[in-house]
């Protein structure tokens, strides 16, 4: 294929272990092909002596990395940033995270599916009489606690499964306590990458029925469940138990929607969020989580669907029709029009038996 005239240079900061799923060199020779070069930011060297870039990509956290990119970007006011740090920053926090998903306002039409988020509450104080707070809050067990804060930590996935009174002396505010919802043990991630949409399954926790409640132990520590051993195909018996292959998926029309809301009320690109299905009701899914620049090279044609986002607003960029919010720049974002959605499961994972986390440590924040 010829080289293309025209050449990009994106410059990419993420953490190591990012780095090695998502710069894959399928990923770096595709984007070549279309005229873009990706370029490793060095972070420990300062930001401002290095590029500057027609965009910059970045999922690292900190004051630190923020007041760089600050500074780079005034320095540097054509170069695109993806995304700016304060919208990150709004998924930072779980309940600011799904506060996201209330603000939305799309019609569905009647008959058809609905939406929202499971009925929640944040606790800051330790010494609250839970029992009380809890029947105050409407919240009846079993209940997920939750770390208030999203920062990709390890610690900020340690969730505990709260069964009854017992298991919530274990907590340890702040935590937000959600309603656990019965799902089939299926969850729907829903990965965005600018107008692009892809719904895929995972296995989730299994459900809990209402008459164990009594029977379980008080509570139940487990994390990222829909991310456990991925590459194990021997063990298929959660598979059948779940039922994953047949789980139907959501209507793609419900996803594209609140895909496109999410990134108008966030003003991010690159996101994925979850759902689950609301068995108490049927035709009802809840958003449950959003995560800026998830694992996208378990995405189906990762590398495809990223290049053509690049090329996308490199071109706008230099058509002059600037799409993306950039930081210190108060520009309403642009509507990238025109959205496809796959919904068809071919990037769906292998699943393996549910195991859940050993580490019998309660959360702490
Ligand atoms: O590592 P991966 O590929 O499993 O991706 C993680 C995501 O998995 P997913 O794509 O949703 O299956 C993961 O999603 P969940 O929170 O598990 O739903 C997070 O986005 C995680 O980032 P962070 O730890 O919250 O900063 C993501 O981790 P990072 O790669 O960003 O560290
Ligand atoms: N309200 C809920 N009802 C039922 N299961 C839930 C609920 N919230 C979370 N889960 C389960 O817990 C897992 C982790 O919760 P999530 O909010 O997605 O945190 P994380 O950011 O660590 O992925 C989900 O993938 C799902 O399996
Ligand atoms: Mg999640
Ligand atoms: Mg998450």
């Amino acid at each position: 294929m010829a080289e293309p005239l025209k050449r990009y240079g994106i410059g990419y900061a993420l953490a190591p272990k990012k780095q090695a799923s998502f710069i894959q060199l399928s990923l770096i020779n595709l984007a070549k092909e279309r005229g873009i070069d990706l370029i490793k930011i060095d972070t420990d060297k300062p930001l401002i002596d290095q590029g500057p870039f027609d965009c910059l990509l970045h999922k690292l956290y900190g004051d630190d990395w923020k007041r760089q990119l600050k500074h780079y970007s005034s320095e540097n006011p054509n170069s695109l940033i993806i995304d700016s740090p304060e919208a990150i920053e709004r998924l930072h926090n779980r309940i600011s995270m799904l506060q996201a998903v209330t603000e939305l306002e799309i019609e569905c039409e009647t008959g058809t599916a609905s939406f929202g988020i499971p009925k929640q509450t944040v606790i800051y104080d330790a010494k609250i009489v839970w029992e009380i707070y809890l029947e105050n809050e409407g919240l009846k067990f079993p209940v997920i606690a939750k770390p208030l804060v999203a920062d990709g930590s390890a610690k900020s996935h340690k969730m505990l499964l709260v069964f009854n009174k017992d298991g919530l002396r274990k907590l340890t505010p702040p935590i937000v306590l959600q309603e656990f919802v019965n799902h089939g043990g299926v969850i729907f991630k829903v990965y965005v990458v600018g107008d692009y949409v892809k719904c895929v399954k995972r296995k989730s926790l299994p459900d809990v029925k209402e008459d164990n409640l009594g029977r379980l132990e008080s509570y139940l520590p487990f994390s990222q469940v829909s991310n456990l051993n991925n590459c194990e195909k021997n063990d298929d018996k959660y598979y059948k138990l779940m039922n994953l292959e047949n789980a139907e998926l959501p209507p793609l029309s419900l996803l594209t929607d609140i895909a496109r809301g999410l990134r108008l009320a966030t003003k991010l690109h690159l996101f994925n969020f979850d759902v689950i299905r609301d068995n108490r009701v049927g035709n009802r899914y809840l958003v449950i989580d959003i995560n800026y620049f998830p694992g996208y090279a378990k995405m189906p044609n990762y590398e495809r669907v990223l290049t053509d986002f690049f090329w996308d607003v490199l071109n706008r960029k230099d058509k002059g029709f600037e799409s993306l919010k950039k930081v210190n720049c108060e520009k309403e974002v642009r509507v990238l029009v025109g959205s496809s959605v796959c919904g068809e499961d071919e990037g769906a994972l292998p699943v393996s038996s549910l195991k859940i986390e050993e580490n019998e440590n309660p959360i702490q924040v």
